[in-house]
């Protein structure tokens, strides 16, 4: 299993040591999570904030968008050179010219998907896609309970992906711990992200290493 840790939970007064201590830590991505306010009831950071992670990070992002306004934010961050860019299905007219244009810009597409949104929505993106993102808390908050159907919507998306395009991985977002996070290896799951548990551990790469399973 690889792990992203959501910089959501981290010290924003210290971001650049919280930075630094979870890739430290051995994290494999950092989950950078980008709310405008509009698509969900928050509002978190814009690209002068992302630039600083970046600049701070020796592990690559992964930048979830939850906006409304994808192709706006796609510009913006692709500069950063993010590994991947997540944008909401829910919140996209045009997603498959959206993931081309990602594609474009030498960046990985990601699709993410809300805890009502089952994996058929999909089905005809997924060939193009390198990464399917299944949202088990509803976006916009960190330290939230984890919703228990995203462990048989990933079993179903993980047969849809070894038949369509086995290279595509499927992470999950959204009240992952060492409680759950077997359930989730069980399925297919391939990266989880973790917020509060790994930021509100007293040992990050404890943390962190108790999810590597
Ligand atoms: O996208 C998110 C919320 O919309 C966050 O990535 C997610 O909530 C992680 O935090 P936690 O592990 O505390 O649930
Ligand atoms: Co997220």
């Amino acid at each position: 299993m690889k792990v992203a840790p959501s910089i959501l939970s981290a010290d924003f007064g210290n971001l650049q040591r919280d930075v630094e201590a979870i890739c430290a830590a051995g994290c494999d991505y950092v989950h950078v999570d980008v709310m405008d306010g509009h698509f969900v009831p928050n509002l978190t950071i814009g690209p002068v904030v992302v630039s600083a992670i970046a600049a701070c990070a020796t592990k690559p992002l992964d930048i979830h968008l939850m906006v409304e306004n994808n192709t706006f934010f796609v510009d913006l961050f692709a500069p950063l050179k993010p590994e991947y860019i997540s944008f909401h299905i829910e919140e996209e007219k045009h997603p498959h010219r959206l993931i081309q244009k990602i594609r474009s810009l030498g960046i990985k597409p990601a699709i993410v998907l809300n805890p009502h949104t089952p994996p058929e929505a999909i089905e005809y993106l997924l060939a193009d896609l390198d990464m399917v993102l299944l949202m088990s808390v509803n976006p916009g908050f960190g330290g939230q309970s984890f919703i228990e159907s995203v462990v048989p919507k990933a079993k179903k998306l993980s047969a849809m992906r070894d038949e369509i395009n086995p290279k595509c991985l499927i992470e999950v977002d959204g009240g992952v711990s060492d409680k759950n996070v077997k359930l989730l290896k069980e399925v297919g799951v391939d990266i989880v992200v973790a917020g509060s548990y790994v930021f509100n551990h007293e040992n990050k790469k404890t943390a962190i290493e108790s999810l590597k399973i």
